[in-house]
């Protein structure tokens, strides 16, 4: 596909959708405009060439060149919000379209000028996104690995664990993450200047950071120990210490907070009177903890194989690969398992789920398959592309799978399998069928780990809340079903009446008969949250 056609591909539900952009040109170099311009329209945006009315959104380095190009009065009369590039920036970075408080360029009444970003000190209840330069982003990473290695509870859940996406762990330091877009000619002043520090927003401090640091490297340590429920407090106490709008430089400051007990307490005085945790230490020069870690890495391995295999006296990658008792699936994701740490570029995502759509569309008419994941909720770039798919009829669903797996065998574009279960004649548990394996983009060999899962009608909004993420919004989701008497999964909704461990789809819990996302949110008394907003 020429770079002409993928410039104008435009993705309707995209983070920037609903944007009229104008941009001001000066100060900032032609490639990166183009750039810029070139990732909001794949993102949603429309990008206005002129300051019409349509315009929602004017995009600036800095007031002054605002000024050089409108006159003030025209500008005071401007409804919408004039941003720093910076805000275009950061979304990229992050891969979700962060708060505009934070980047707000104000217009001033006299004409006078345009200077300072608008003071932050109060943010609105619904903004999530408490955003700065540069703790923000870094704090953002740590939270994000952390959640990445969360345990996953959607019905399947020791599969998941042990075989599922949720294994195949992207790493936030991972190459694709973060793609620079090196903005170093013209960089926003006020974002440098060391004296502007006192007008800047609330900025999480280096003490805050530190502790959600080692605390992120705790969190994915448990996890890969199978430890968790202590991997779990750790996370809790992150998300709890990311959002204090304080410096903490005692431990006295945090008394009371929820999650953090006596033993979280106890850490975090220790990293504010020596800097480090002597217990991550440990763990950091423990050759179990690291080589266990490692192993848990690889797809298909989860803890107790880790164990096992440590057990045995393997103690690196290539150790591994020398071990008969491994299965298909763990060889696999061995031997892959550098092309599937790589993050893959949201259009190329686009690209395959339209391959997807076009394959389903011929096979059965009317078909849905939607990439859900990271990528419908916006980001940028996407550790793996997980597929849902139904049939609107509520039947025809049936026996898709396998003929939709093996016709994308024969293009080449599925090439090796993990797991496949597709649900039999008289219909399984739920009648879902899953297909877990590798991928390859058009002509290129780099594997790329993908997920179709093809749900009854009657159950498809479960499956598409459920795989559309985030692991933290499902997490909450779920609660927020148990705090009603029931229990939540991907297959649906059910009254937890033979109390907990009863098993899904057994006799007597009937499904709530629920059709769209909405309604499930609406039903859990949950607001709703386009998918894009579903980055929690
Ligand atoms: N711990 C987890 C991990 C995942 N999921 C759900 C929500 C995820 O959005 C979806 C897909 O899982 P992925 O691991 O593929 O996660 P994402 O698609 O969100 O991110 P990535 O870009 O890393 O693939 O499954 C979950 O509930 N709990
Ligand atoms: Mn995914």
């Amino acid at each position: 596909m020429s770079p002409k056609t993928k410039k104008e591909q435009s993705d309707p539900h995209g983070m920037f959708s609903g944007m009229f952009v104008f941009f001001v040109a000066k100060g900032v170099q032609a490639r990166r405009l183009q750039i810029w311009k070139q990732r909001m329209v794949q993102m949603g945006a429309v990008i206005e060439e002129r300051f019409s009315k349509r315009v929602t959104h004017v995009l600036a380095v800095d007031s002054h060149t605002i000024l050089q190009e409108f006159d003030s009065h025209r500008l005071s009369r401007f409804k919408g919000r004039v941003l720093l590039y910076q805000w275009l920036e950061d979304s990229l970075k992050s891969g979700e379209k962060l708060s505009e408080d934070l980047y707000v360029l104000k217009l001033d009444s006299q004409g006078e000028g345009i200077n300072e970003p608008e003071k932050f000190l109060d943010p609105k209840p619904t903004d999530r996104s408490i955003s700065c330069e540069p703790h923000q982003l870094q704090n953002k990473k740590i939270k994000s690995s952390s959640e990445d290695t969360e345990i996953v509870n959607l019905g399947s859940n020791e599969d998941r664990r042990e075989n599922g996406p949720l294994s195949s762990t992207s790493t936030a330091s991972s190459p694709g993450e973060v793609e620079s877009l090196n903005y170093a000619d013209k960089r926003p002043q006020h974002l440098d200047a060391e004296n502007e520090a006192s007008s800047l927003p609330y900025c999480p401090p280096d003490q805050n950071k530190k502790i959600t640091e080692i605390f992120g490297k705790l969190v994915n340590i448990y996890r890969a120990m199978g430890e968790d429920r202590r991997s779990f407090s750790y996370h809790k106490a992150i998300s709890v210490i990311e959002k204090l709008p304080f410096k903490i430089e005692s431990a006295d400051q945090i008394e009371n907070l929820p999650s953090i007990g006596k033993s979280m307490k106890d850490h975090i005085q220790e990293i504010i009177t020596i800097g480090k945790l002597s217990k991550l230490e440990h763990f950091e020069t423990d050759e179990k903890v690291q080589t266990i870690s490692l192993f848990g890495e690889v797809w298909g391995i989860g803890p107790a194989t880790a164990l096992k295999l440590y057990d045995k006296g393997h103690r690196t990658l290539d150790d591994l690969r020398n071990d008969d008792s491994l299965t298909n699936a763990q060889k696999l994701g061995l031997k892959y398992f550098d092309d599937i740490r790589q993050r893959i570029p949201r259009h190329e995502v686009q690209e395959m789920e339209q391959i997807l759509q076009k394959v389903g569309e011929d096979l059965l008419p009317g078909v849905t398959i939607i990439c859900g994941g990271s990528y419908r909720r916006g980001k940028a770039t996407c550790g793996d592309i997980d597929i849902i798919i139904t049939h609107p009829d509520g039947t025809s669903h049936k026996g898709f799978l396998p003929r939709f797996v093996n016709r994308l065998k024969d293009m080449n574009f599925l090439r090796e399998d993990l797991i496949f279960s597709s649900h039999s004649e008289e219909g399984t548990d739920s009648g879902v069928g899953t297909y877990f394996g590798f991928c390859t983009y058009p002509g290129r060999e780099l594997r790329h780990r993908i997920d179709l899962k093809v749900y009854p009608r009657d159950i498809y909004a479960f499956g598409l809340v459920a795989w559309t993420g985030n692991d933290v919004l499902n997490r909450r989701l779920r609660q927020q079903a148990e705090s009603k008497g029931f229990r939540l999964d991907d297959t649906g909704l059910f009254p937890s009446t033979q109390g907990s461990g009863g098993k899904r789809g057994t006799k007597g819990s009937a499904n709530m008969k629920l059709y769209t996302e909405r309604e499930v949110f609406d039903f859990l008394g949950v607001p709703w949250l386009e998918p894009h907003e579903r980055n929690l």
